[in-house]
């Protein structure tokens, strides 16, 4: 079994719920959506075997994988998380939502872009909601998206900057429905990858 591979790297996961946490990235070549803010050039990949990418993430101290791209679960199926999971990984996926999530994984965030309610359908539950925002930008309505105990507002950044009135757009859709709360990329704001 083959994935085409954009990028591995060792970093804390900026974002979310479990942000500050050493995390291994796998970034997956490839997307079904081309977001107009998407900061990350996911195109290019090299096929790596699922040998060749455990001896890559073998280097680090650090048992948690994050699944990203590109779109994660366009490559990902049972099998593969199993692999990890049988040599004691712990598994986390960033994925918009469009596709089935693999069974086993430990942490799912889930990003929708478009058509909520399909989303709902193909993954019932997660562990967090999390919608890049714009000034400007409607509040998801909650009663069509997947089930959760956290939801997030992502205030769209720069390829490393804040674009402050994003920030200030979230923090006053905030205030006014507390159900959400606030995740900011801060790996840009302390410049790591
Ligand atoms: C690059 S995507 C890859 C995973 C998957 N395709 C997805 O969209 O969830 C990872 C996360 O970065 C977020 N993201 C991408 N560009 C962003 C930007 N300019 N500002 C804030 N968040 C961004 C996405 O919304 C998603 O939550
Ligand atoms: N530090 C860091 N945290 C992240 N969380 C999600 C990321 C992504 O690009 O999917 C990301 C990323 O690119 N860097
Ligand atoms: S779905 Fe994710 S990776 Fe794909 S273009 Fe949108 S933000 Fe970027
Ligand atoms: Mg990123």
């Amino acid at each position: 079994m083959n994935l085409n591979v954009n990028e591995i790297f060792y970093s804390l996961q900026g974002e979310g719920g479990r942000t500050g946490q050493a995390s291994i990235f796998i970034r997956l070549a490839k997307c079904n959506l081309a977001c107009s803010f998407c900061d990350t050039d996911f195109e290019r990949g090299v096929k790596m075997s699922l040998e060749e990418v455990l001896k890559e993430i073998e280097q680090y101290n650090c048992k948690w994988i994050i699944w990203t791209g590109g779109e994660p679960a366009l490559q990902l199926n049972d099998k593969i998380v199993a692999f990890f999971k049988e040599r004691g990984y712990l598994q986390a996926i960033e994925t918009n939502g469009t596709k089935r999530i693999p069974s086993g994984i430990d942490y799912i965030t889930c990003s929708p872009k478009q058509n909520f309610e399909i989303v709902r359908e193909l993954i019932p539950e997660v562990d967090e909601l999390r919608f890049p925002i714009q000034k400007g930008d409607p509040l998801p309505d909650i009663s069509i998206l997947p089930k959760t105990n956290r939801y997030l507002l992502s205030p769209i950044f720069d390829n490393d900057k804040v674009i402050q009135e994003n920030v200030d757009y979230c923090i006053s859709l905030i205030k006014d429905n507390p159900v959400w709360a606030l995740s900011l990329q801060t790996h840009k704001l302390i410049g790591i990858r």
